[in-house]
């Protein structure tokens, strides 16, 4: 009896000196909930989170319609989800994608899939951070400034019609995004780069770029396995290719200030190759930024140029203003003479049909990001090591921006329009290197196109699948006939 008095007494004591202590730390709990509010959506399933209907949505090139916008409605515009097992804030709007893309490499940094790392190399510029990021980022923003990239265009110009006769003349049915990837893929490499497209060198590339979001599995007969292959066949070409110019600069002594601009202008291999003989950069990080900048423009530009014309055979009309601006440039030219740089800035109406066709379909739905220290934004934290999407479609889907946003108007595009709304490009300091050369690839085949031939679809309303980026199911069969 005594003992049990005892004990109870001494519990009661325990308890009245504990109870402050528990006070405070519920109360400290609770200020750190308030303080460290996660964004509100659901995580889905253990690990799987919300993958499936991530990937289904984007596969069927829904990826707005049907994950994005239902969550926006239920959550708002910035809303938490996990994708392959990675917790991932989205967010959507002007002013999340200046935060997100104008904060890289100080709140977070832009990531990427291990197989894409592996595939492309942890030597290019997607690997690259800070000042080896601006120095790869400036040499190929340099080479293709907008007076840099209008020097290309007497070269690009003669390589589009050198296609045009190769793979159209004679035809009366051609698939334009194949065609577009085959010339889209010797552009960059004799016109960006100046290096000669061997045998062989497309379909080996094709194989890397098949598993660049493939699972990184190294077993025999998988998707990643094949591409690694295809990798080391194609940096055995590029070494010989980087080595044999470097011989040739190094014995012209053209590897000094000029950053091989003696080479040729805007050409980029000799500039790699320059900052090689400078120290600058490695052998291993020019072949990996060569394999990147197939990667970048190869499936991209191709797509651009797809839903250009789709756009046009929809929209009889706008077809008939550009096709008058084309004849213009035409008919001021002598018998024989080629456009030149000048005449791209006579092109002003195509490219406001472009741009307001990629809005509608951008190549690239967004990209990730990782967060590298705890993000307060909107009153809401985002965990350090959680994954950040911003997504094109945030704003170009937005009738805030774009009045009307899902009809086709390229006149919406002469007003100037306020930063990080129209994004198809990126933004920050990982902005699209390649805007200008995708610009002039798609000026100069449209002027070609629509001066040398008439054309119309085969199939005006093609399915759109993503694997991982989008294109059109048949590859864009198109009757064509000689003007
Ligand atoms: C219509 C065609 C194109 C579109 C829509 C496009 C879009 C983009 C976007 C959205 C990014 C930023 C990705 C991010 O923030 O993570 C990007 C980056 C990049 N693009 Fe393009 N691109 C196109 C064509 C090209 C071409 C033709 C080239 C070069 C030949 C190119 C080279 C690059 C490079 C090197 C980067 C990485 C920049 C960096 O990390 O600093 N792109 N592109």
């Amino acid at each position: 009896m005594e003992i049990s008095y005892y004990i109870s007494s001494w519990l009661f004591t325990l308890i009245l000196a504990l109870a402050p202590l528990f006070f405070l730390l519920i109360l400290k709990q609770k200020c750190a909930n308030t303080k460290h509010k996660l964004p509100p959506g659901q995580m889905g399933l253990p690990w799987l989170g919300e993958t499936m209907d991530f990937y289904r949505a984007q596969q069927a090139n829904r990826l707005f319609e049907d994950f994005v916008r239902p969550r926006i409605a239920r959550h708002g515009k910035i809303f938490k989800t996990r994708l392959m097992g990675s917790p991932t804030v989205i967010v959507s709007g002007a002013e999340a994608n200046r935060f997100f893309l104008s904060n890289e490499f100080k709140l977070v940094m832009s990531s990427w899939p291990s197989s894409s790392v592996r595939l492309m190399g942890k030597n290019s510029i997607m690997e690259k951070h800070g000042e080896q990021h601006r120095h790869v980022h400036g040499l190929i923003a340099s080479s293709l400034g907008s007076s840099s990239a209008e020097s290309l265009v007497p070269k690009l110009s003669k390589l589009v019609q050198r296609h045009l006769d190769a793979h159209w003349s004679g035809q009366e049915r051609i698939y334009l995004y194949n065609f577009t990837k085959n010339l889209t893929f010797h552009i960059v490499f004799e016109c960006l780069l100046g290096i000669d497209v061997e045998l062989g060198m497309k379909e080996i590339f094709e194989r890397v770029l098949e598993g660049v979001f493939a699972p990184p599995v190294t077993v025999p007969g998988t998707r990643f396995s094949r591409a690694m292959r295809a990798r080391k066949e194609i940096e055995r070409m590029l070494v010989r290719i980087v080595r044999k110019k470097k011989e040739e600069m190094d014995r012209k002594n053209l590897g000094g200030g000029g950053g091989g601009s003696e080479e040729g202008g805007a050409v980029l291999l000799p500039r790699y190759v320059a900052a090689m003989l400078r120290g600058e950069m490695s052998e291993e990080e020019v072949i990996d930024n060569i394999v990147l900048l197939v990667f970048a423009a190869y499936d991209t530009t191709s797509f651009a140029i797809a839903m250009t014309f789709r756009m046009l055979a929809h929209h009889p009309n706008c077809y008939q203003l550009l096709l008058k601006e084309h004849m213009d440039v035409k008919s001021r030219k002598g018998e024989g003479e080629d456009i030149s740089g000048e005449d791209i800035k006579k092109m002003s109406y195509t490219w406001k049909v472009a741009r307001e066709s990629i809005r509608l379909f951008p190549p690239i739905f967004g990209s990730f990001r990782k967060a590298i220290v705890d993000i307060e934004y909107e009153g809401f934290t985002i965990p350090k090591g959680w994954k950040v999407l911003w997504t094109t479609y945030g704003t170009h889907y937005d009738p805030e921006h774009f009045q009307d946003p899902m009809s086709f108007n390229p006149d919406r595009f002469e007003e100037a329009m306020p930063p990080y709304v129209y994004v198809p490009f990126g933004g920050g300091p990982r902005v699209c290197a390649g805007s200008q050369l995708a610009r002039m690839n798609i000026l100069v085949l449209v002027h070609h196109v629509v001066t040398r031939y008439d054309w119309s679809l085969i199939h005006p309303d093609e399915p759109i699948t993503v694997d991982p980026l989008p294109f059109p199911v048949h590859g864009m069969p198109m009757r064509i006939s000689p003007k």
